[in-house]
């Protein structure tokens, strides 16, 4: 018997391949470094960041039945996650990503979510065969969604009976899958967590506050939008409620992963009952702490 997971996560669970050099980078550099393999994905990285928060989330992607499939799983399972309820191929491989980091910032990335995609509604089955849900009883608790998925797979969720009961937390994968979010607008129980940049593409426009922006994905029919800003204040925005909070000033150390933060935090509150104001203020206190690099990562 599976224990009922506390979140389902649904998306991209592949292998990150980076590689890091202390040098400034250019188109062509060919520099010393660093080169590691960990577990990423955007689905995979909220699933490690929940696990940070006390949650055991389930895993809903493509995996290959490779040895690449088989050590994800493994990692997932060592780290607490559910994983029996993953879609494994026999003909696809598992996903992944490469990315190129110098001193000066990220160079290029390419992520390589081709079997996710082909695989398509077919991770969705726990849904619908009963294990999770199904059409006449729907699941009805938290689904972090991530925006790997295809616009014609997030338009067909926007739809499904199956989500009909679920509360998603929807998150972006790369500023170039942004507009894919789009399917989620109008659905009435799904929240944006998107930074300034995000949401300003998925306005087709270029914001100066989150406050603005919060407002504005609300407008286009985002049931609840999260709008981060780094350093400046983040603002939640639902219906005609609007709830801005500057984060805590601290050192920064670290950014990259603030945002699955955040996110991880808010839901984390908000599942232990807390109001608006409380798990905005915690989310905010997690992201400050994990950003001046008081936690592990
Ligand atoms: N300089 C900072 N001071 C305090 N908190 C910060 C700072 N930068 C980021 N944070 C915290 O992290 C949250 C998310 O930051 P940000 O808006 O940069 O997200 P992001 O761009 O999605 O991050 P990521 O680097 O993970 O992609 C902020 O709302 C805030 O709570
Ligand atoms: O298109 C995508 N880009 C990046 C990611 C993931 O985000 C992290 C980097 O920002 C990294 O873990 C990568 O796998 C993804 O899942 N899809």
């Amino acid at each position: 018997m599976v224990d009922r997971p506390d979140i389902l996560c649904i998306g991209s669970v592949l292998w990150d391949m980076i590689g890091r050099s202390a040098s400034t980078m250019r188109l062509g550099s060919d520099v010393p470094g660093r080169i590691i393999r960990i577990p990423g994905g955007v689905a995979m990285n909220i699933a490690m960041t929940l696990v940070r928060f006390g949650l055991r989330p389930a895993l809903l992607t493509s995996l290959g039945r490779d040895r690449d499939g088989d050590a994800l799983i493994a990692e997932a399972e060592d780290m607490g996650m559910e994983t029996v309820f993953a879609y494994r191929s026999d003909d696809l491989p598992t996903d992944s990503y490469m990315a190129i980091e110098g001193a000066n910032g990220l160079i290029a990335a390419i992520a390589d979510a081709h079997s996710l995609e082909r695989a398509g509604a077919k991770i969705l089955r726990p849904l619908e065969d009963g294990r999770l849900g199904n059409a006449a009883a729907p699941w009805a608790g938290p689904v972090a969604l991530d925006g790997n998925l295809t616009a014609e797979l997030l338009r067909e969720i926007a739809g499904s009976p199956l989500f009909a009961a679920a509360d998603i937390r929807l998150a972006p994968a790369s500023p170039s899958k942004a507009l894919r979010l789009q399917a989620l607008m109008g659905h009435p129980r799904t929240t944006f967590y998107v930074n300034l940049e995000e949401a300003g593409l998925l306005c087709n426009t270029v914001f100066d506050s989150s406050g603005a922006a919060a407002r504005a994905l609300v407008a286009r029919g985002a049931a609840r939008a999260l709008v981060t800003d780094g350093g400046r204040e983040t603002t939640e925005a639902a219906g005609d409620r609007v709830l801005g909070r500057r984060p805590p000033e601290v050192l920064v150390t670290r950014v990259t992963g603030a945002g699955d933060t955040f996110m991880a935090a808010h839901i984390a509150a908000e599942l232990r009952g807390s109001a608006p104001e409380a798990a905005l203020e915690a989310a905010l206190d997690a992201a400050a702490t994990y950003v001046s690099g008081d936690t592990p990562q």
